[in-house]
């Protein structure tokens, strides 16, 4: 079974067993022994082992679908959002802590808060790179208004320990709670919600929400222009990311390539520094995918220069903006180098709609049909 069975399979067990439930208990966080009301697809989502756009489609016969379905949108939503506001990417990246926090923010990475929910949370984290939504948000509301620290260094921690860690998913999420997104209303976690939605499972501790709800200073954000679809190929050299592997459908667009190369090990910086787990499940899914290409080849980044000796050009299936994205760059402009992205059509034809609220993106998905 290749990997793309493997994450179908996931998804059809679901969508068979648990569907018709899901609107009624998703909300439910039971703990990590039983998640079967939640399809934990993520970590397949998030690389694109399963296309969002594909999901949507598949969902289409069954009756029960809408809730789900407008899940998968919000992803959608997020990513091109994100590709609407590029300047929130460079704001968050280029976050610097410097207050003399050192002591709570070690506490609460190791989960020493004394908060049960929240100290069983980072475990479950760091454990299993997995959270439910609703845990999500409760974690990401009591670290910007209980604890007052940073939302931008709760988001680089998701970021290290999630197998589904997402550019847009995650930084967009995080600054929705912390009341930095269109409705501009903070969530904020309530020791009734969540013993609720756990079913009573941790110790009952209270939850102060401090005064710190009014301090989360942001900048008002530019729309840029969205891309354009340019024509290939315009090189034998196809290169592409971990975080775009959808390679169903595509062996023509392979095949117009004498070699397809997939990087890993992006560098990126200390503070963005993924767990080993994450690391060894994206390597994991890099190697079956190399697999199922019959001219690919993996590559680290370093070792790019060597390869690409002799072109001037380059064609790139667009990663979405994030880490990958600004290390080719990166590369580009170090070695002169002029990279064309190929786009997915989809994912430009909701661009055009992703740059304000999303239940007007939703309305439009579905009144516009557009897949
Ligand atoms: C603070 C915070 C950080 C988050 N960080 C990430 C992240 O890094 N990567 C990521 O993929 N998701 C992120 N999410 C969204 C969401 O929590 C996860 O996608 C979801 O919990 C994954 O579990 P599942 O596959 O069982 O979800 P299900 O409930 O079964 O949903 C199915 C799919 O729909 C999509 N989806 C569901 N809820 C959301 C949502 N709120 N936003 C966007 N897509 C959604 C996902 O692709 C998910 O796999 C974050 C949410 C919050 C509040």
């Amino acid at each position: 079974m290749n990997i793309f069975d493997e994450a179908n399979d996931l998804l059809d067990n679901f969508i068979f067993d648990h569907l018709n439930s899901y609107h009624q208990l998703r909300n439910y966080d039971y703990g990590i022994e039983n998640r079967t009301n939640v399809s934990q697809i993520s970590k397949y989502t998030s690389h694109r082992i399963l296309y969002e756009f594909d999901i949507i489609e598949k969902l289409k016969k069954y009756d029960k679908k809408q809730k789900y379905t407008d899940e998968i949108l919000w992803r959608i939503y997020w990513k091109g959002y994100l590709e609407n506001y590029k300047s929130i990417w460079f704001e968050y990246i280029n976050f610097k802590e410097n207050s003399n926090n050192s002591y709570l923010i070690s506490s609460a990475m190791n989960g020493k808060t004394g908060i049960d929910c929240f100290d069983t949370w980072i475990e479950e984290l760091k454990e299993n790179n997995y959270l439910h939504n609703h845990a999500r948000m409760w974690f990401a509301s009591i670290w910007i208004f209980t604890l007052g620290l940073p939302w931008q260094l709760g988001a680089r921690l998701f970021m290290k320990h999630l197998l589904d860690g997402d550019a847009a998913s995650n930084t967009l999420s995080w600054r929705w709670v912390a009341g930095m997104h269109t409705n501009k209303k903070p969530y904020l976690a309530s020791k009734e919600n969540i013993n609720k939605y756990t079913v009573n499972r941790f110790r009952d501790t209270p939850i102060s929400i401090s005064s710190k709800i009014n301090i989360i200073k942001h900048s008002q954000h530019q729309s840029n222009k969205l891309p354009v679809q340019r024509s290939f190929p315009n090189s034998n050299i196809l290169i592409m990311f971990d975080n775009d592997m959808d390679i169903m459908n595509r062996s023509t667009l392979f095949n117009s390539y004498s070699k397809v190369y997939i990087l890993r090990n992006i560098p990126i910086n200390n503070e963005f520094e993924l767990s080993e787990n994450v690391s060894q499940f994206k390597r994991g899914l890099i190697d079956k995918i190399n697999k199922l290409i019959p001219n690919s080849k993996v590559l680290k980044l370093t070792d790019l220069g060597i390869n690409l000796s002799g072109h001037s050009i380059i064609d790139v299936i667009y990663p979405g903006i994030g880490h990958n994205l600004d290390s080719i760059n990166k590369f580009a402009n170090q070695n002169q180098i002029i990279i064309n992205y190929i786009y997915r059509e989809e994912d430009l034809k909701c661009w055009n709609y992703t740059n304000s609220g999303f239940y007007k993106f939703k309305t439009l998905f579905y009144r516009l049909n557009m897949i």
